[in-house]
């Protein structure tokens, strides 16, 4: 056993009201959880407080996104601050939709992760290759260089867990096989070793994202280098149970 505590995340993305979010955690308060794995879901931001209310201790709750700085003329955006002041203990930083749909960069992902974890937020960090990257041998290269540029702006990595999520199965029922993801965490693995530490490299949760489901999830925990799950689609079902508790 690696030592690493399972971890997994639900992103709910743009999804839900109040009638639908009561339904959900509902159902994950009366669920028999894991007590070794780490849970987290993550409204849109609207319903932090609300979520955060309604859920049973045991699950903590995570904003989609935040800025780099604590306030100030940036309409429509929102501080650690402020995710932290309505109830949450973690952001998603650089999902592949920020990066994609809004133009994120790698620079601004970085500033914003090292922000958010100065302002005492834990920070899953996104990273994954475009198809077309994949089927032109560079995913390393890409989840390399989107590693690199986090590194270069966090020295203190405890409340990161990095979320390897390759953009061609997000939301796409195509999941990695856990040949395909296990091989990329035990790369990025390596790859921490040698530019970080193997302390980092040793004790960092990778955790996989991408169609997961509860019947792919079992197969995929068994794998050494994956440490948990950024569920997308399924976490707004009933299956996420199962996916909580796929290490058994
Ligand atoms: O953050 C979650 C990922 O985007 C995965 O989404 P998905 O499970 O719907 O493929």
């Amino acid at each position: 056993m690696s030592g690493r505590k399972f971890f997994v995340g639900g992103n709910w993305k743009m999804n839900g009201n109040k009638d639908e979010i009561k339904k959900i955690v509902d159902g994950l308060n009366g669920a028999a959880l894991n007590d070794n794995t780490d849970i987290v879901v993550s409204p849109p931001a609207c319903y932090l407080e609300y979520t955060k209310g309604l859920l049973s201790p045991k699950i903590s709750t995570a904003g989609q996104n935040c800025y780099k700085v604590a306030k100030g003329a940036f309409t429509g955006d929102l501080s650690p601050q402020m995710l932290i002041d309505v109830g949450a203990d973690w952001v998603i930083i650089g999902h592949s939709e920020r990066r994609n749909v809004f133009g994120e960069g790698d620079e601004l992902i970085a500033e914003k992760t090292a922000f958010a974890l100065e302002s005492g937020l834990g920070v899953i960090a996104c990273i994954g290759e475009k198809l077309e990257e994949r089927e032109s041998g560079k995913t390393e290269e890409v989840v390399f260089q989107q590693t690199k540029a986090i590194a270069a702006k966090v020295s203190n990595w405890d409340k990161v867990v990095l979320a390897y999520e390759p953009v061609w199965a997000i939301g796409t029922g195509k999941t990695a096989t856990p040949q395909q993801a296990q091989d990329v965490h035990a790369q990025l693995r390596k790859w921490l070793k040698e530019n970080v530490s193997e302390s980092v490299a040793n004790s960092l949760r990778i955790i996989y994202g991408g169609s997961v489901t509860g019947g792919n999830c079992k197969e995929l925990a068994q794998s050494g280098d994956i440490d948990g799950f950024l569920v997308g689609g399924a976490s707004l079902k009933p299956e996420f149970v199962e996916i909580i508790n796929a290490r058994g």
